[in-house]
């Protein structure tokens, strides 16, 4: 695990449905101790580059109802598929054969309405509240059948579930995955389809069906390797900021973050690891107090968890015992995940004096560190590609696919 070369590379970005590129910035870990403290030089530069931002300034604090408008993670979606077109009555008419027989054609089929999976949407921001599905044309004289509606198709990112009423009826967790939310109605039969010997001369034709009518609820769940669960202002966008080149928006007032951003670390072997920027939590966060529920959908998917402390803040224990009390009430077991305790903020002297403490409560070994000045992130970064190799060897034991980035 030593011997990890790591490199901080490429980083996507989710923020507000961009998606962002950002050139490279590389840092290696060798075995040796030189070498690695070397290396640990090199990678404190960038990071410490990365931690430096600039606060937003004069932004104002939103009221709780505000910030959840803001927090774009589900939509009410109506949707309803395209009408059949209808079928023509007409008859056959030329000179010299002027009773030519039935031969007005069908309409064409209402056009479907397909949710597909897009790797370049990234929210679901872009999801309209009613989609209308595109109606098939009537079916015209000389047997001549309407033209068919075409497929509408709703883009949407990866990790949607899909529900209608409380059932979930689609999880569109991987690339190119779709679902027909809406079927389009079938056209109608033109006269020329009724004939029969006993009726020479059918006047009858049937109208199009109207499309399937359905409300869906989309619900987006971040998918990444490790998501950063704390407290808001612990410093989860600066960690990220840190090991990643994901740009989250860092300041001194709670609920900065109010997307998922996800960043991702890239290590030696193009193996990749996606870590979350997930909105602060609160105490009562599972009864939907601050960004509540909406929140906790997110954490849901991540594979294991980092959680971040404020060194700060008296008593830090309190706040780790705090974010698994609220994990637990979410969904039961969800606390118990593979996790690392990152303690944050050791450059500032008081916090630093109370690392010992926290460990000594805790009974496990917290990572201190500091996001801001980059000091002692070589050994987070090593425990989570360490949890990331634990996963993917899970996975592959229950023959499942890890997930990829
Ligand atoms: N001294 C010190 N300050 C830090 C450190 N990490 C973050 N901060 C400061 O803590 C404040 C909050 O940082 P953020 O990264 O926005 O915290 P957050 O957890 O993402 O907050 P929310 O998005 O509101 O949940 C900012 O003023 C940062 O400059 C650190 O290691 N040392
Ligand atoms: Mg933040």
């Amino acid at each position: 695990m030593v011997s990890t070369r790591l490199v901080l590379a490429r980083t996507c970005t989710v923020f507000e449905g961009v998606l962002k590129w950002a050139p490279s910035t590389r840092a290696v870990l060798r075995p040796s101790h030189l070498l690695l403290q070397a290396s640990c030089r090199l990678l404190s530069v960038g990071i410490v580059d990365h931690a430096k931002h600039r606060e937003p300034s004069g932004k104002k604090v939103l009221s709780e109802k505000k910030l959840k408008r803001h927090f774009v993670d589900h939509r009410r979606v109506l949707v309803r598929g395209g009408s059949g077109g209808s079928g023509m009555s007409c008859f056959h008419s030329e000179p010299r054969k002027e009773f030519g027989g039935p031969d007005g054609g069908d309409g064409g089929n209402g056009g479907h309405i397909i949710l597909r999976v897009d790797q370049q949407v990234k929210s679901l921001s872009s999801v309209l509240s009613q989609y209308q599905g595109f109606s098939g044309e009537d079916g015209g004289s000389k047997n001549c059948s309407g033209r068919g509606g075409a497929t509408l198709y709703i883009q949407v990112p990866v990790g949607t579930l899909v529900k209608e009423g409380d059932k979930i009826v689609a999880d569109l967790s991987n690339l190119g995955d779709e679902y027909v939310a809406a079927l389009g109605g079938a056209g109608g039969k033109g006269n020329r389809f009724f004939l029969a010997n006993d009726n020479r001369a059918p006047v009858t034709c049937t109208p199009g069906q109207p499309g399937q009518e359905r409300v869906l609820y989309l619900e987006l769940k971040t998918m990444a390797h490790a998501g950063m669960v704390g407290f808001p202002n612990a410093g989860k966008s600066s960690l990220l900021r840190a090991i990643s080149n994901a740009k989250p928006a860092v300041a001194s007032y709670p609920f900065t973050t109010l997307n998922p951003h996800v960043g991702i670390v890239h290590y030696e072997g193009h193996q990749q690891v996606a870590v979350a920027d997930i909105p602060g939590i609160i105490r009562g966060a599972h009864q939907n107090k601050g960004l509540g529920l909406s929140f906790l959908r997110h954490i849901e998917r991540c594979r294991f968890f980092l959680f971040v402390v404020d060194l700060t803040l008296p008593e830090p224990w309190t706040q780790v015992d705090d974010l698994k009390y609220e994990l637990e009430k979410f969904e039961e077991g969800l606390s118990e995940r593979s996790h690392v305790i990152i303690a944050n903020k050791i450059d500032l002297p008081q916090a630093r004096a109370r690392l010992p403490q926290l460990q000594a409560r805790l009974g496990q070994e917290a990572i201190g560190l500091s996001a801001l000045t980059g000091e002692n992130l070589e050994q987070l970064l090593l425990h989570l590609k360490e949890l990331h190799d634990a996963h993917i060897e899970a996975e592959l034991e229950q023959g499942r696919q890890p997930l990829r980035w």
